[in-house]
């Protein structure tokens, strides 16, 4: 098995793109697309393997070696910051991660006047990070999903998420006050894959290069 390349490509938003995007350097993997209930699929031919994980999750099988390279957001490796290479700025899936408030609440607040405040996010890690290098200091409420429901329901006046389109903001009267950072899809390495197949690797790594 270890003279296979595997590789961890997650469910949801991103999925679709990064099929196209190996498909482009002839790395066949349009299986992940059905809808069949199997995470792991072979082309034995290719000495490639694929399997589908939540997109949290990439960083994990790859830190580890269970994979030897994964397709995940920039947001997701802000957040956990684990031991992997990541070589490559794919370009798609972008967004913003911001801080955003109720639009009355915006009127007459000054983000540089911020002391304390309440922020209920799915990224506590960036959130204390961005601002305890600004001197803010934070009540962190971590959230799973929907987060632009906490300042609605007095959960916390302000949130950290992602923002793509903006629709979710003006559908539910919050505005982007700051942006933290800009956000797309990454190619991340397990570091022994890269020493022990560093040819394949490179090889997959230098063919992406060329389209992105
Ligand atoms: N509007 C957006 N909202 C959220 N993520 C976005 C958006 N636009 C692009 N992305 C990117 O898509 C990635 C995957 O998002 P997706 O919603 O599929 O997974 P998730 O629900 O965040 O992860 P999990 O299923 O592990 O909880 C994000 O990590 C981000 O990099
Ligand atoms: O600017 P927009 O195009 O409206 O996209 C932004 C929204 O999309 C994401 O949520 P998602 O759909 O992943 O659902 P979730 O709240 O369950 O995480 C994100 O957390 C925002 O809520």
């Amino acid at each position: 098995m270890n003279d296979y390349i595997t590789i961890a490509i997650p469910k949801g938003r991103i999925l679709e793109e990064s099929v196209e995007l190996f498909k482009k350097i002839g790395i066949d993997c349009e299986e992940l697309l059905s809808k069949s209930r199997k995470l792991i699929f072979e082309n034995e031919a290719q000495k490639m393997r694929y399997m589908i994980v939540r997109a949290t999750d990439v960083p994990t099988y790859v830190e580890y070696g269970a994979a030897d390279l994964g397709i995940v957001g920039k947001d997701t490796l802000m957040e956990q910051e684990k031991d992997v290479y990541e070589p490559l700025d794919l370009k798609f899936g972008y967004c913003r991660m911001m801080v955003a408030e109720p639009a009355g609440l915006a009127k007459d607040d000054d983000p540089s006047r911020w002391t304390n405040i309440r922020i209920a996010t799915k990224y506590p890690h960036v959130a204390e990070k961005y601002f305890a290098a600004k001197g803010v200091q934070i009540e962190l409420i971590k959230l799973y999903g929907s987060i632009e429901l906490a300042p609605l329901v007095g959960l916390s006046e302000r949130i950290v998420d992602l923002v793509s389109t903006g629709e979710t903001l003006k559908q539910n009267g919050l505005v982007e006050v700051e942006t933290i950072a800009e956000i797309t899809t990454r190619l991340i390495v397990n570091r022994a894959s890269l020493k022990t197949k560093n040819s394949r690797i490179t090889e997959i790594i230098q063919g992406l290069e060329k389209l992105v």
